[in-house]
């Protein structure tokens, strides 16, 4: 509960996929006055990402997609270089991250660890990201990957040297931001040396 914020009233603005309301708040302000605001929020639930990863083979697992948002803002080509991820649909983090992983990569990994959660994007979108690792070896790769054919997700799937990874981000061909928090995180922790 915040003392700061009351009269909370929406209205839903769009619900074709997910939904984006209009919140029309009263906020008491830094001078002590109760003023009315008003702020779009879009809602699509939480997500699940992980980083997969390979100590012996210093690699790790990582996803190439179309993303039309980011075609619309300054990225060439549309394509986006990203760790595993998704929706959670009703499942725990835990489980959506081991079945996302699967979906998109076709590893099947058991022992993940939840390291980070974020608001990726506070102002506008209510989504929480829970954020994974595992380390992953040959013999777990049980299927192609590359998403389910019938949201026509088209992933391919890159299994790229780790410093290789980091030397994408500096060169800004990685620009997802759960991806960038994921790799710096097996950085500081050494997790792939
Ligand atoms: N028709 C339609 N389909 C959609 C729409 N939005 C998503 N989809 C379908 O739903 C699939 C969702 O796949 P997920 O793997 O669950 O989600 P994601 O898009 O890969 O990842 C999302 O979750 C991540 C983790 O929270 C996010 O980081 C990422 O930005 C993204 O929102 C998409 O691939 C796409 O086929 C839409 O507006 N319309
Ligand atoms: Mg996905």
């Amino acid at each position: 509960m915040n003392p700061k914020v009351r009269n909370i009233r929406t209205q839903l603005l769009s619900d074709n996929w997910y939904t984006l309301n209009k919140i029309i708040f009263d906020y008491l302000n830094d001078k002590g006055v109760w003023e009315t605001q008003e702020r779009e929020s879009y809602d699509r639930g939480n997500g699940a990402a992980i980083l997969l990863y390979n100590k012996e083979k210093k690699t790790i697992i990582l996803t190439r997609q179309f993303r039309m948002p980011t075609y619309l803002n300054g990225n060439k080509d549309g394509m986006s270089i990203e760790v595993c991820a998704g929706l959670l649909d009703g499942d725990e983090p835990e489980v959506c991250a081991i079945k996302e992983a699967e979906e998109e990569s076709g590893y099947r990994v058991k022992n993940i660890e939840r390291v980070l959660e974020a608001y990726m994007s506070p102002g506008a979108v209510t989504e929480i990201v829970y954020l994974f690792i595992a380390e992953y070896t040959d013999e777990m790769k049980v299927s192609e990957g590359g998403g389910l054919d019938d949201e026509h997700e088209n992933i391919e799937v890159l299994e790229v040297n780790f410093n290789e990874a980091l030397d994408m981000v500096k060169r800004k061909e990685i620009h997802d931001g759960k991806t960038i928090m994921l790799l710096q995180y097996a950085q500081i922790h050494n997790l792939v040396e």
